[in-house]
């Protein structure tokens, strides 16, 4: 039998397609281990409150070992009291033909109150992860609005991309993804997003000696940059399952720590390592151990490279002004 005292755990947007894969993964123990009780506190906008009763009796209804408590609310300030971590989730999702950064309009504003909540009530080490588009700037602005939390607490979703940068390869090599370690999503969860696979190894041999570098720059990285927009086209929804086994994968590597001599792609606010500006939230390699992540150093940037990194950083400098203007960053 478990002794561990239950942990803390918002969900936002927890009635919504995300939300109804997510919240049963880690009720069961798959983001934080099968030794560690939840308690659920669920945030969602008032008109969806009785759609998340249903979830919420469905949760009930699993009657998960580790899920302790839940709570639901319409009110930030109730759903983000005292939370050990919070995945911010709900926001509108984008529809075909759109970019993910035409919506920071429609969800930036999301942001900003659900950052001075979590500064106003949740546990001072609250571990944030924000998977609403777009993403990283997203992040950014919930992370402006709590000045009283590390900015290292906030978080955006690439991961999504790294997985699906490694299936990709291994689908092209023939391996299993077991077999592939240490690429990067560097930059924005966006199209300008760089998939690199030059320190990637498939079966411990470096993946570019492996595959074709015309593929590799001409069609693989597109495929992965583009793969949301393919999901949108096929499903006439946005990815949901997928998105939140991402989410599952990035919060438990940051909390239990990554394999070692592995590393993880994470959107973190950047200190100016590979030159890139500081306090954007993007995505970098990093290796995690005692619930800490840092980013691996003294990767060797090639010219290809650089130019991949400069434009989604630049991307990423355009979406702050944007919601600097909108007065929701300083
Ligand atoms: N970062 C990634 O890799 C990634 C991947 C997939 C989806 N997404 C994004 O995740 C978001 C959610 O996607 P979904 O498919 O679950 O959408 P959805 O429309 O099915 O669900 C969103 C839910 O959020 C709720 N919501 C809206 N505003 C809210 C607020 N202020 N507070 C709390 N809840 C609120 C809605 O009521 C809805 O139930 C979208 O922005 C989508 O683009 C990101
Ligand atoms: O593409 C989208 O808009 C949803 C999500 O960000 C994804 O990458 O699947």
């Amino acid at each position: 039998m478990t002794t561990k005292q239950p942990v803390r755990v918002a969900v936002t947007g927890a009635a919504g397609q995300i939300g109804y894969s997510l919240l049963f993964r880690i009720a069961s123990g798959d983001m934080l281990g099968k030794d560690q009780p939840v308690i659920l506190q669920l945030l969602e906008i008032t008109p969806a409150l009785k759609a998340l009763n249903g979830v919420v009796m469905e949760l009930r209804d699993c009657a998960f070992p580790l899920l302790a408590d839940i709570v639901t609310s319409d009110d930030p300030m109730v759903a983000f009291k005292d939370v050990d971590y919070a995945l911010l989730v709900g926001a509108m999702p984008r529809k075909a033909g759109m970019e993910r950064g035409d919506l920071l309009g429609a969800n930036g504003g999301i942001f900003k109150p659900q950052g001075e909540a979590l500064n106003a009530v949740a546990s001072r080490d609250v571990k944030v992860l924000v998977v609403g588009n777009p993403a990283n700037t997203n992040a950014l602005i919930a992370q402006q609005n709590a000045p009283d939390l590390d900015a290292k607490q906030f978080t955006a979703m690439v991961r999504l991309d790294h997985n699906r940068a490694i299936s990709q390869l291994a689908e092209k090599t023939g391996k299993p993804v077991s077999s592939i370690k240490n690429l990067t999503i560097w930059g924005n969860h966006s199209s300008t997003q760089y998939p690199d696979l030059s320190q990637a190894t498939v079966d411990g041999q470096p993946a570019l000696d492996q595959v074709d570098r015309d593929w590799y720059e001409n069609s693989y990285i597109s495929t992965v940059a583009k793969r949301g927009a393919a999901i949108i086209e096929a499903r006439g929804l946005s990815s949901a399952a997928s998105a939140a086994s991402a989410a599952i994968d990035h919060m438990r590597d940051w909390a239990l720590g990554t394999p070692e001599g592995e590393w993880v792609s994470m959107g973190i606010p950047s200190d100016g390592s590979y030159g890139i500006p500081e306090g954007l939230i993007y995505g970098f390699p990093v290796t995690c151990k005692n619930g800490q992540y840092e980013i691996v150093q003294g990767l060797p940037v090639s010219d290809f490279s650089r130019g991949k990194m400069d434009a989604t950083a630049q991307e990423l400098t355009e979406e702050r002004d944007e919601v600097r203007k909108l007065g929701l960053v300083k």
